[in-house]
């Protein structure tokens, strides 16, 4: 039996910090689970505020609705079994093995039915997807920042959420653990039909990976499509202010090069 497919609407949305509006009115048309979604733009677009605003941690207003059902006015750990966010910032240097991160992590919000037993289980699976499972042992402040990366990652999809929010996953990764990633949560994404939606600077990646591509420029959405739709030599001028040019390899990819500082 194929998972359920699930769905994030958002609308009306504004966010931001006291006495800072970043984003206002925001309105994204229904974003469906079982594929990539890549929130791209320049750098203090809004990319993290969004993210963290749709994640409940921080004041937000307006309508966030996954399957249906309103997240405000929810209970931090009602919210939090919905949403998963993954944040920029890597783990704490704390003293706890990456099995024991892993596994706090499902404490944290413990899926209704499973056991302890279970959860461990649950724990190691996850750092095999991801090819971690050698380091389930090795204390977090042993780590480099990719494996921190890694280990981080490996908490979020661990929780299984209906909606997965990644802020720059990759960003530490070499080019072989990139692909790894985005290939593991793809299958993740398609198997659960999980809403994902990945704050990416790699644009060719986000090209590659992600079905839809919604670009944030000043807390605004300046595109919204297909990487075809989204990602175009009008959108690099006007958002990033670079010459680009766009166009397709003999695989079909979206291939961009950059030529220059408009
Ligand atoms: N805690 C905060 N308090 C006040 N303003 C903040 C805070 N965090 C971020 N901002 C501001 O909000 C704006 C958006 O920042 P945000 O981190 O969301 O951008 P971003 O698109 O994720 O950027 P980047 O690509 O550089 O990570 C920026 O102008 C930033 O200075």
């Amino acid at each position: 039996m194929s998972a359920p497919v699930h769905r994030l609407s958002v609308a009306d949305y504004s966010v931001g910090y006291p006495g800072r509006h970043v984003v206002s009115g925001l309105s994204l048309p229904l974003v469906r689970g079982g594929a990539l979604t890549a929130l791209v733009g320049p750098n203090a677009a809004g990319k993290t505020t969004l993210l963290r605003g749709l994640a409940g941690l921080i004041r937000s207003q307006g309508s966030i609705e996954v399957d249906g059902r309103e997240l405000h006015g929810l209970s931090a750990s009602a919210y939090a079994r919905h949403v998963t966010y993954m944040p920029q910032a890597l783990p704490q240097r704390v003293a706890l093995s990456v099995y024991e991160a892993v596994l706090s992590a499902l404490h944290a919000t413990p899926p209704e039915g499973t056991s302890k037993a279970d959860l461990r289980r649950r724990a190691f699976e996850t750092l095999e997807r991801l090819g971690i499972g050698d380091l389930a042992l090795a204390p977090l402040d042993r780590l480099s920042g990719g494996q921190r990366q890694l280990a981080s990652l490996a908490q979020a999809i661990a929780r299984q959420p209906s909606v997965l929010l990644l802020d720059e996953p990759t960003s530490a990764l070499d080019l072989r653990y990139q692909l790894k990633v985005m290939s593991v949560v793809r299958d993740l994404a398609r198997e659960r039909g999980m809403v994902t939606i990945f704050v990416l600077h790699d644009i060719a990646l986000a090209a590659r990976w992600c079905e839809r591509v919604i670009v944030l420029s000043n807390g605004r959405v300046a595109a919204d499509g297909t990487p075809a739709e989204a990602i175009t030599p009008a959108m690099f001028a006007e958002v990033y202010g670079v010459e680009a040019r766009v166009e397709r390899c003999s695989h079909g990819h979206v291939q961009i090069m950059v030529d220059g500082l408009l």
